[in-house]
């Protein structure tokens, strides 16, 4: 069943340059939709347009963007508020910005929880502390610390909480992991995988790390400049695809095994059919 369906999603600048030029994807009920693309490709404008969060004096335009059976292109911001952080909810690279630093995490959760919810004040910290729990942390303890008590794999796992403490229908995670070590990283990947099959919330995920693509996704698009010019099904397009950069990008995931002495830089050192050139083999 389809979540979100985008049709014709353009994105331009003040100057009204066209930034990303009517785009279509859709995202089914619980699935790991993954986007990626080459840096500066559109990905991360895309996603925050969708539940209107565009940064200031970017302007979106689209026939539809249908989710649950209303048109995010047309409702009012109002509404479009509620939305994020009950039905659609973000976890940003940046997880310190996810909280402020002057109030603890049980506080700032409390917050949400008051906006969406008539919970009791004993009900909301006992969801809180379940929320935190369920992300590793020890949730009463957790709720009375500040911020910068925290590391930064545990501060984006609180993140991660805050995020789907409303059992939102959509994550949307930009880079989530950038941020952090390998070992964090893979925690909040697995972690993340987790709570979507036991919520059922579908995860719209944008990276650079086409090995967690390869691990978690379900379908992927891929961007290239301000186009997707190939999506699908995450076997079909690692298998198949269809186009010369999807070739040469997923080419140049780094094996596991054999690592190369320098990795190869698409379009340089990948002939077009995705085969390695001479200087990376004899490397
Ligand atoms: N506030 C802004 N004003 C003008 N242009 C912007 C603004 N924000 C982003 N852009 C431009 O929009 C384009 C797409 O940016 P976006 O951040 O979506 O790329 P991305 O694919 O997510 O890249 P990355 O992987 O590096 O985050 C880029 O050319 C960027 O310079």
């Amino acid at each position: 069943m389809e979540l979100l369906n985008v049709r014709d999603l353009k994105i331009f600048c003040p100057d009204n340059r066209p930034l990303v030029h009517g785009i279509d994807f859709s995202i089914r009920a619980g699935e790991w939709f993954a986007l990626i693309g080459e840096s500066g490709s559109g990905k991360s404008i895309s996603a925050f347009s969708l539940a209107g969060l565009l940064p200031n004096g970017l302007r979106r335009e689209a026939k539809e963007i249908q989710m649950l059976g209303q048109d995010l292109a047309s409702i009012s911001e109002g509404k479009l508020r509620e939305l994020r952080g009950t039905d659609i909810a973000y976890v940003f690279q940046d997880y310190q910005s996810a909280f402020t630093p002057y109030f603890t995490l049980g506080k700032q959760i409390d917050e949400v929880m008051r906006a969406h919810r008539g919970w009791t004040r004993e009900e909301r910290q006992k969801k809180a502390w379940d929320a935190l729990n369920e992300v590793g942390l020890k949730g009463a303890e957790a709720y009375g610390r500040y911020p910068f008590q925290l590391s930064g794999g545990q501060l984006q796992r609180a993140a991660l909480a805050l995020a789907m403490m409303m059992e939102p229908k959509l994550l949307i995670a930009d880079e989530p992991t950038t941020a952090l070590d390998a070992i964090s990283a893979a925690k909040v990947l697995d972690l993340m995988a987790r709570l979507k099959n036991e919520k059922g919330c579908a995860v719209l995920f944008i990276t650079h790390d086409l090995r967690c693509v390869r691990r978690y996704a379900d379908r992927i698009a891929i961007m290239q400049n301000g186009s997707i010019i190939e999506s699908g099904e995450k076997r079909k397009i690692f298998e198949n695809p269809q186009e010369i950069y999807t070739r040469n990008l997923l080419t140049s995931v780094p094996p596991l095994h054999n690592v190369p002495r320098r990795l190869p830089i698409v379009g340089v050192d990948l002939l077009e059919g995705g085969a390695l050139c001479a200087a990376t083999r004899n490397a």
